[in-house]
Parts: structure tokens; C-alpha cells; sequence
């Protein structure tokens, strides 16, 4: 980030026969702290500040006083092209800065801006960010071999494509032990940008590899790692695809004893969808399946979103492993440390003698799924995140770690970025969470899915409490496709179940819906009623007092008899319509 692109441009400064009245002008039109002083060339020679200015006149110094005895020399400014990466710099600046805004100077040295301290921390923030989630997408999402090491070849990432391809490849492990004959040096110094042929492990693959520089210095590298028999090994992926497909064809036949085995009743077919916006939901949730990266469901209460985690699950290869759901609105942070990550033999008074494995332990080679996870409380949040980070566990009470292979799916309907600005989450595990995002729409956006809906839920209920419905009818689907669910897809089948177990008809009709949204909708319209019903009441009255009025020729007591009412209650009806 260049220093002139988080600058407020100035075009104000002064000069040392300035008068203190001058700089009081400035101030007083500007929301500047301090003004930058020039010579007669225009460059920058000081400060004058707004401290100052108060110090002088408090002090009875004559607004005519020339500034010249009085700004601040030696004052730290800034090139606009100078380039501004790293939080290290900021801070060094600040404390080596003695005014809130720092000037910055063009390359003749004239003052062109300033930059707000506080300004910049924000955007360096912010660059951050960006920067941190661009390269945690490319490791997390880009079908390639990638891997970043430091300056001394040590790995530091490695893409998740990577690591599925070849599990033992390990974070903290030296790259050159990893490809035996690579040439490190020749990338870390930038020498040469030539592909190099070298083994990882039995495989043959070409390296390209570049040096990464920060502030100037190089800190690393960045490796990228093709096989060579690239040709083949596409009409594998291919072949492979195939297969998980044809296998995913022969899962569903035997969802049963799927479901039994794993913990989970829903495949990605009970995910009902028609309208473009689902339709997109549903092949990003079977494009989630094919990897391992952590999901993070979004969207309002009902809307299916543990319906699709137990999807992803069953979608992918890990669909024989357990599907282990953590309700986080049910967990307070103590318990729930042992829950997740279990505890040692004796770890506490009448623990087990030989421990017991937490969900996260249990969950190992499937999938765990944070249901609301903007409810996790903040301790366990930190532990999480280093799940996340370590990819191991420990045990309450133990003392050693255990490796684990879990998916992670968290859903929330709370907006968790705005928890991290308000410090009710943490911002990390939001990123880390945050990989693969997939955001469900309310009902209400997509009311065209209700018929195909409606018919899904009334066989599945027809089914569980034996009935032959055959639907519902044209007001209620009316009134289905008018109302604004705000418990989503979950209340209306809720409705439909309601309606179902007491229907004794061929239709579900309107009045069968003894449900809170049709009374809802009930007391809207009652209400809706009454409102009109007042209003054109003191419509009436209005003119009937204004005609009264204008036969009395305003004498309000003839008027008062005339409408048959007190003087008193006249007065009081002019007053509230004059206030209505
Ligand atoms: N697209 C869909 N097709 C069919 N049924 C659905 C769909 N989406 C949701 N449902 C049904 O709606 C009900 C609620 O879904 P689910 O529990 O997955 O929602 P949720 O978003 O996790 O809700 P909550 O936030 O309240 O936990 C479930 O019974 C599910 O079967």
C-alpha cells in the first residue's frame, strides 16, 4: 500500500510569517490538527499545530504574532510513493511521531497531505485482511499443488489439494526433504525461474518456485508442483470423478443403513430446490463435498441449514464416518471442553478410569457440524481455532496431542463478521471458518420452490401418519405463497404436519391451518380493519364539526348545540384535530 493512497490530499499550509490569526482560519475551516509550514520553495520545513496555536493565545500572544518562533522543526514526514506493508512499520512511525497526522511530501519535498493515524491503522487492517483471505482461499480452494515455506525452506502452508493428494506431507517439514534433488537456493535468491524435474515422494513433478519479498526483503517462497504425466493424471481426476459419482449413486440406494451408520437422515436428494438461488446452493454443497475445506453454512432460522451439512457429509468420501452435530446454544464453555475434546483417565473426581474421547476424537475421518456457532463461547472459541490451526486435539487432563482428521461445517444466522467487529467473535476463526462460504436464502426469496415444497412435505407426512392427502387447496396455496415465513422452510413443515395429522379430507383447506401463521395473518387483517374503521370515524366527525362551524358562522357554543354535544367536549375535538 503506497503511502498517497491512504493520504487526505491538503492544499492548505503556511508559511513562517504566517500570523496566528492565519493558522486559527485554517483550523477553524479544516478538521486538520496541524498545518504543514514551507520556505520559500514550497518544501516542507514544519509543523504548526492546533496544541500550539491554544498554548499561544491562552498565553495572551497577539493573533498578529508571526508562527516563525513557534512551529515544530524536525518533524517526521513521509514520501507519497513510500510503501506502507506492514503493521511493524506503523507502529515504529507512531511512536516515533509527536503529531496525530503525519505530513507527506511529493518528491520535491512539498507538503501534498496528511495521513490520520488512526486512517491508516484502519486500512492496514483492512489490507490485511484481504491479503490474509486471498492467499487462504488460494491454499484452500485452487485445484494445485502449492506450498509456501519461510527462508530456510521450512513449510509453512500447503494447499488443501496438496495434502489430499499426498497425506503425509507435513507443515514445519524441510522442502528440500520433501523433493529430493530441488535446487532451494536457486529460488529463495531469485536466480533462476526455471522448472525444475525433482521426486516427491515416488512422483515425478516440476517445480516452479518464486521468491516472496516483504518490505523489500525476501521472507520466503512460494512452490508450485505439477506431476509430470499432467495429461494422465487429468483423464484420472476424470476417471476418479466418475467413480465418485457411480459411488455416490450405489450410497443412495441404502440410505438406511447410511443413516444409521453415520447420524445423519438427509442426503443431498431431500434437499428440495427449483428456483435458480437453490438450485446454486445445491451444487455449491456438492462442490463442498469433493473437498475437505471447512464450510460455514449462513442463513436465517429453517431454512435447511443443517439439512445441507448432513448433506455435504454424505456427499463426500467420508460419508461411512460419523456425522456428529454440536449445538453451541447448549454448551457452556466448561463442559463443553470435555464433551469436545474428552479427558484423560483421572483427570477429575469420577472421571472414567481410562478417559472417554470427546465428539472431536469420535468425529475422526467425518464430520463435525457447530450448529449456531455464533453462540460458542469465547474460551472455547480460542480452542477451535487451534483445532483448526493444529489439526490435533488434547485430551482434559492429558498431556499429549492426537492428530485428527475432521471436517468442520459451522452454521450461524447471526452475522458473524459483525460479531468480530462488536468482539463477540473471534475474528481469526471467522477467516479460518469462513473457506468455503454458502449463504441459504429465506423462504420468502424464493416462494416459487412452495408447490414442489408443499408436495415433498405432504408425502412425507402422508407417509408418517398413513394418509392418502393429495394436497393442498387453492387458498391455502395462496395464502402459502403470500405469507412471509419467518421460521422458513422449518415452519412451514411444521404447518404441513399440523395440518396433515387432523386433516380428514382429500385437501388440506385454509381453516385446517390452526397454526401461528395463519392466526398472525388473522390479527394483521383484524387490525388492518380497525385501523380504517377509526380512521374514517374521524373523518366524519371532522366535517360534520367544520359544516357545523360554517353555519354558526364560527359561534362554537350554537355549533356545539347543533351537534348535539357540550362546549367543553367542542373545544376538546378542535384541539386534537389541530394536534392530529
Ligand atoms: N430445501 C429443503 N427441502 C426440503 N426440506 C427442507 C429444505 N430446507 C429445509 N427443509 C426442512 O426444514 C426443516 C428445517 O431445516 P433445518 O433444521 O436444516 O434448518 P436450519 O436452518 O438448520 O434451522 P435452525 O437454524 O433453526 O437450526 C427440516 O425439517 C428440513 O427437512
Amino acid at each position: 500500500m503506497k503511502a498517497k493512497e491512504i493520504m487526505v490530499p491538503i492544499n492548505v499550509s503556511l508559511k513562517p510569517d504566517s500570523t496566528m490569526k492565519d493558522a486559527l482560519l485554517v483550523f477553524r475551516s479544516t478538521r486538520l490538527t496541524g498545518v504543514s509550514v514551507h520556505n520559500q520553495d514550497g518544501r516542507l520545513i514544519g509543523m504548526f499545530t492546533r496544541d500550539i496555536l491554544d498554548d499561544c493565545l491562552l498565553k495572551g500572544t497577539s493573533l498578529e504574532t508571526c508562527i516563525q518562533k513557534y512551529y515544530l522543526r524536525d518533524i517526521m514526514c513521509i514520501r507519497e510513493d513510500l510503501t506502507i506493508n506492514n503493521l511493524a512499520d506503523i507502529i515504529s512511525w507512531l511512536r516515533s511521531s509527536r503529531i496525530e497526522q503525519t505530513p507527506v511530501i511529493d518528491i520535491n519535498g512539498r507538503p501534498v497531505g496528511i495521513i490520520n493515524h488512526t486512517d491508516a491503522i484502519n486500512q492496514l487492517l483492512d489490507h490485511i485482511r484481504f491479503t490474509y483471505k486471498e492467499i487462504a482461499d488460494i491454499f484452500q480452494k485452487t485445484p494445485c499443488g502449492l506450498v509456501a515455506t519461510d527462508v530456510q525452506g521450512k513449510i509453512t502452508l500447503v494447499s488443501v489439494y496438496l495434502k489430499q493428494t499426498f497425506p503425509d506431507i507435513r507443515v514445519g517439514q524441510q522442502i528440500k526433504e520433501l523433493l529430493a534433488g530441488l535446487s532451494f537456493d536457486k529460488i529463495i535468491n531469485g536466480v533462476s525461474c526455471e522448472p525444475q524435474k525433482v521426486k516427491l515422494f515416488s512422483t515425478n513433478v516440476i517445480v516452479n518456485g518464486l521468491p516472496m519479498l516483504q518490505g523489500g526483503r525476501i521472507n520466503g517462497a512460494i512452490l508450485l508442483l505439477q506431476e509430470t504425466a499432467a495429461i494422465s493424471a487429468s483423464i484420472h481426476s476424470k476417471k476418479e470423478d466418475n467413480r465418485q459419482e457411480l459411488s455416490l449413486v450405489n450410497k443412495i440406494t441404502d440410505n438406511n443403513q447410511l443413516f444409521k451408520q453415520n447420524g445423519t437422515k438427509y442426503t443431498i436428494d431431500c434437499f428440495i430446490s427449483q428456483s435458480p438461488c437453490m438450485v446454486k446452493i445445491k451444487s455449491q454443497a456438492l462442490q463442498a463435498a469433493k473437498s475437505s475445506s471447512t464450510v460455514l453454512i449462513c442463513g436465517e432460522s429453517g431454512v435447511g441449514k443443517e439439512l445441507l451439512a448432513q448433506s455435504i457429509h454424505n456427499a463426500s468420501n467420508r460419508y461411512k464416518r460419523p456425522f456428529i452435530k454440536v449445538d453451541c446454544t447448549a454448551i457452556s464453555a466448561g463442559i463443553a471442553e470435555i464433551e469436545l475434546f474428552g479427558y484423560e483417565g483421572g483427570a477429575f473426581t469420577g472421571a472414567l478410569k481410562h478417559g472417554k474421547p470427546g465428539q472431536f476424537e469420535l468425529a475422526d475421518g467425518g464430520t463435525i457440524f457447530f450448529d449456531e456457532i455464533g453462540s460458542m463461547p469465547w474460551s472455547l472459541q480460542g480452542r477451535l481455532l487451534r483445532v483448526l490451526q493444529e489439526k490435533e486435539i488434547e485430551r482434559v487432563g492429558g498431556i499429549t496431542t492426537k492428530k485428527i482428521d475432521v471436517r468442520i461445517i459451522a452454521a450461524t444466522n447471526q452475522d458473524l463478521y459483525k460479531l468480530t467487529l462488536e468482539g463477540r467473535f473471534r475474528k481469526e476463526l471467522y477467516y479460518r471458518l469462513n473457506v468455503l462460504d454458502i449463504t441459504i436464502p429465506p423462504l420468502r426469496k424464493h416462494i416459487k420452490d412452495i408447490p414442489l415444497l408443499v408436495n415433498h412435505l405432504v408425502d412425507k407426512y402422508n407417509k408418517k401418519y398413513g394418509k392418502q392427502i393429495k394436497g393442498v387447496s387453492d387458498d391455502t396455496m395462496v395464502f402459502f405463497k403470500t405469507y412471509q415465513w419467518p421460521g422458513n422452510i422449518g415452519e412451514l413443515e411444521n404447518v404441513i404436519e399440523r395440518a396433515i395429522a387432523g386433516c380428514h379430507l382429500d385437501l388440506i383447506q385454509i381453516d385446517l391451518l390452526g397454526t401461528t401463521a395463519w392466526e398472525q395473518n388473522k390479527r394483521l387483517e383484524h387490525i388492518i380493519l380497525a385501523e380504517s374503521t377509526k380512521e374514517m370515524a374521524r373523518e366524519a366527525q371532522k366535517k360534520a364539526i367544520a359544516n357545523a362551524l360554517k353555519i354558526t358562522k364560527g359561534n362554537k357554543s350554537r355549533a356545539a348545540k347543533l351537534l348535539g354535544i357540550s362546549r367543553t367536549t367542542l373545544y376538546d375535538k378542535l384541539k386534537t384535530q389541530i394536534t392530529m
